[in-house]
């Protein structure tokens, strides 16, 4: 069956063609889908019945199933963990700001490229998420919180950039304004440093923020950590976040997770000081969250302190990101892989 949530505006004109529906059926569709996040196409009040049930015996509405849902008593972040229709499990997360809310989604059921410090890639890629399953992530939890998201992270599990097609395409969907139109600038996309996805995606006209998962000043640190690293040299990587800057005026934002006696000594500072040379990026330092599979400490937070307060004075712009949520669970994907332990029974999942 026919995956309608996942098609982009031209994609549905077509579709209706091809059924025989006038064009304007498009529009209409589109919205009911996207923007009032129906759940069922009964609840599509201008569309005939005769053709309602002939979308119900044509193609799949995506929903995903809530399963668990994880509140912080300290900053009400919530951890969304949902079922796709064959039992998988993924998780998202909502973030309340000043600004409105946020929300982490993953691109991915688990991950391929190996990162030593990570929890999603521990079971390797099980599959890419469609366009819909992306989207549905952030309908859910608006549908849920009865609030309206304002910005989206793609830091969830799995690399966004390894499933390129439906990640611009989930970009394209909920920035339109017969959608949530959610502005490019409040889309975040973070990669572990693709080069040609980045340089693609460069060229693809959207306005959207690049994060680049640095962790390390060089490749031989960076190999430690990041198999990818092996693929891409840095100096590649950072010329493409270079080409992306240059092409969409956007500033790329470095992530720098700091694991004890790995990546945050001062030698580090200094050579993630000359890597970045005078370049108008951001660096977000964020305390590694161990987690129990491998042996990675959390540095110190007087020398995280100390790394910001270099890296500061040199004049690169640093922050340290707060932790959001940290009595409802640790790093991203290890909520997931705690529940699939504990219930032990994702294959027979009833969704
Ligand atoms: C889970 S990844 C998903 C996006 C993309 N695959 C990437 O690597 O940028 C999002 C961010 O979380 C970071 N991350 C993963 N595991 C972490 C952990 N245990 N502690 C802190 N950050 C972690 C990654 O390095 C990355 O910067
Ligand atoms: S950090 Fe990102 S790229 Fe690396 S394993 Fe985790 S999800 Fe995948």
């Amino acid at each position: 069956m026919t995956d309608i949530k996942s098609m982009d505006f031209e994609e549905l004109k077509t579709f209706v063609k091809d059924i025989g529906e006038p064009a304007f059926r498009a529009k209409q569709l589109f919205e009911w889908m996207h923007k009032s996040l129906i759940e069922s196409f009964d609840e599509c009040t201008n569309l005939s019945k005769e053709f309602r049930e002939t979308l119900k015996s044509q193609v799949i509405l995506t929903r995903l199933k809530t399963v668990e849902v994880f509140t912080s008593k300290i900053d009400d972040t919530r951890k969304y963990l949902f079922a796709l229709s064959d039992g998988n499990i993924i998780e998202s997360v909502r973030m309340k700001y000043e600004h409105g809310n946020s929300v982490c989604i993953s691109s991915q059921v688990g991950c391929r490229m190996g990162c030593k410090f990570c929890a999603s890639t521990l079971d390797g890629l099980v599959r890419n998420l469609t366009t819909a399953e992306m989207l549905d992530q952030v309908y859910s939890i608006q549908r849920i919180l009865g609030e309206r998201v304002s910005n989206i992270v793609v830091m969830g599990s799995g690399e966004p950039l390894d499933n390129y097609d439906n990640i611009v395409k989930f970009v394209r969907i909920i920035s339109s304004d017969m959608g949530l139109n959610i502005s490019q600038r409040n889309i975040t996309v973070s990669t572990c440093g693709i080069v040609p996805k980045i340089k693609k995606l460069a060229d693809e006209g959207l306005n959207i923020t690049l994060a680049l998962s640095l962790h390390a000043p060089n490749d031989e640190i960076r190999k430690t950590i990041m198999p990818v690293a092996n693929k891409y040299a840095l100096k590649d990587i950072i010329a493409a976040c270079d080409y992306y800057f240059k092409k969409t005026g956007r500033r790329v934002s470095y992530e720098y997770s700091l694991v004890a006696g790995v990546n945050d000594n001062m030698e580090e500072a200094k050579s993630l000081v000359r890597l970045v040379n005078g370049r108008n990026v951001h660096i977000n330092l964020i305390p590694v969250n161990p987690i129990k599979e491998r042996d990675f400490k959390q540095s110190d937070k007087l020398k995280i302190k100390a790394f910001r307060d270099f890296l500061e004075k040199k004049g690169v712009n640093a922050t340290i990101r707060r932790e959001m949520g940290r009595d409802i669970d640790g790093a991203c994907g290890q909520l997931r892989r705690r529940f699939i332990e504990s219930s032990n029974k994702s294959e027979s999942l009833e969704v």
